[in-house]
């Protein structure tokens, strides 16, 4: 090709993104209707047409782009996809249709709502890679590899930089993140808990990326180390200034961007595990770490624990049900509060499901014994992996089928029969009309696709 061919093929791209950009519905469809290649051509940092309509809010163009079988899942070179950059910059019915799932699986499981809902800590930027957890050797490479990420966690805390990021004092917090020399002295403690955490998602291999023996290139390794050393001898590893580990979970971990958010509900949790289940819970010998830290196994071969099913030995996890309970009349939500909860504060009905018990049933007996209204029909909505210390939320809708409120007063301070209109008000519009719980849980988020949604 010559370099005049070049120049018209790229004067022809940049028409064609500067068109979807803005939002010429009619130049993008002739422009493709002349130039079908045109539909994945990348710009400046890599942003395809798609991902600039997705910006600017052009819905029509992204439905036109759409249609066309542009690629929605590429990514520029931030690592962002159009539903990304939709969902960033608060075009959700751009968001909405991106992450609509392809026809062929709605003919699969028909009647199904396909689309998937994304809440803060469900958010997987790595892949845990399960199969090298018993690949000694693989670990052993990465742990002294020079991309590796560590994070560093005391106390079920993990080390962040805070930063005032605005004028109106918002605080961002980052994880530190350590390289193999900096954390070098710290593996070889006895009291040092080491977990494989996955390696980075990633399309596009990056030069930074090490390769292997047969030179293909392998995305950064992560892992997470728990350590009980003096913090001030911690924050002197770290580079940055104003690091510190973060005392109120519940408060603190909900300051982090959605994509370390994943990481640390994965580490931690794990971590908290580990903390807690140090000796063998069958028969109380000590255990070893196996499986890159997501196993620990009796020293004692006697021991039940590592006969037939043996669940202990891996980490646990708590489900629990969450769920909005709708009003018979339709317009009202049934909300409580915690005497733990801050003044003004009311959520949705939560509880841990017992053993044997079914997601439903525990929906049932949960708002019944803490509210004793009864319900009917349950609907699973959308989980969030809540690090506090393993929990798994499961959100679920469910139809009230009695209306009168008597509280537990051990576990429920009030419940009460919200209007809609009231908590759109307050979850949307910025209403005092009463406190929401953070806008990270899944409380929120189900009372949002629930009521906002369908007004
Ligand atoms: N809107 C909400 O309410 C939200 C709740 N959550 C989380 O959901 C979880 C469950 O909600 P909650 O209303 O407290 O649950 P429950 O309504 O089931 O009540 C919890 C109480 O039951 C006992 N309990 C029974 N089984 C367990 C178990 N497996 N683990 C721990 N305690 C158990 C504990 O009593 P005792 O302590 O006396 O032993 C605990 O105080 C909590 O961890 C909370 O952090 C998260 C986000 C929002
Ligand atoms: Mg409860
Ligand atoms: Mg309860
Ligand atoms: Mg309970
Ligand atoms: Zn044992």
């Amino acid at each position: 090709m010559t370099s005049l061919h070049l120049s018209a093929k790229q004067e022809m791209v940049e028409r064609f993104l500067d068109a979807a950009a803005r939002g010429d519905l009619t130049q993008v469809s002739t422009l493709l209707s002349n130039a079908a290649s045109l539909i994945n051509e990348t710009g400046y940092s890599g942003w395809t047409a798609l991902m600039l309509a997705a910006r600017n809010g052009h819905y029509h163009v992204v439905e036109a782009l759409l249609s066309h079988g542009c690629d929605k899942f590429s990514v520029n070179s931030s690592s962002h996809t159009a539903f990304d950059i939709a969902k960033f910059w608060g075009h959700r019915h751009i968001s909405d249709l991106l992450g609509r799932t392809d026809n062929s699986c709605q003919r699969v499981l028909p009647g199904f709502d396909l689309n998937q809902h994304e809440n803060y800590f469900n958010r997987e930027t790595l892949d845990r890679l399960a199969v090298k957890r018993t690949d000694k050797v693989w670990l052993e490479a990465k742990q002294s590899n020079p991309d590796t990420v560590y994070l560093l966690f005391s106390n079920l805390s993990p080390m962040v930089n805070s930063s005032q990021e605005d004028d109106n004092a918002r605080v961002e917090t980052k994880l530190c993140r350590f390289r193999y020399e900096a954390v070098k002295e710290l593996l070889q403690k006895p009291a040092t808990v080491l977990i494989f955490l996955g390696v980075e998602k990633r399309k596009k291999p990056s030069s930074s990326s090490s390769k292997t023996e047969e030179g293909v290139q392998e995305p950064p390794a992560w892992f997470a180390i728990s350590t009980n050393e003096d913090p001030a001898a911690l924050f002197k590893l770290c580079r940055e200034k104003n690091c510190s580990f973060p005392k109120l979970p519940n408060r603190d971990l909900l300051k982090f961007s959605e994509e370390e958010a994943g990481v640390v509900a994965q580490a931690r949790s794990t971590l908290a595990w580990h903390d807690r289940y140090s000796f063998c819970p069958t028969c109380g010998s000590s255990t070893k770490l196996e499986e890159g830290g997501y196993k620990r196994s009796c020293l004692n071969s006697d021991c039940r624990s590592l006969k037939g099913v043996h669940s202990t030995c891996y980490p646990q996890v708590c489900p629990v049900v969450i769920m909005l309970v709708i009003h018979p009349d339709g317009n009202q939500c049934l909300l409580g509060r915690k005497k733990i909860f801050p003044a003004g504060m009311f959520s949705c009905l939560a509880g841990f499901i017992e053993p044997g018990e079914a997601i439903e049933e525990a929906v049932r007996r949960e708002v019944e014994e803490e509210s004793s209204v009864k319900v009917g029909p349950v609907q699973y909505v959308s989980c969030q992996p809540w690090p506090m210390p393993s929990n798994l939320m499961i959100g679920c809708m469910a139809v009230a089928i009695s209306t009168d409120i008597k509280v537990d007063e051990n576990e429920i301070e009030e419940a009460r029969w919200f209007p809609r209109q009231q908590v759109i008000d307050s979850l949307c519009r910025g209403a005092t009309v009463f406190l929401n719980p953070s806008r990270m849980a899944d409380a929120q988020q189900t009372i949002k696709d629930n009521l906002y949604v369908s007004v």
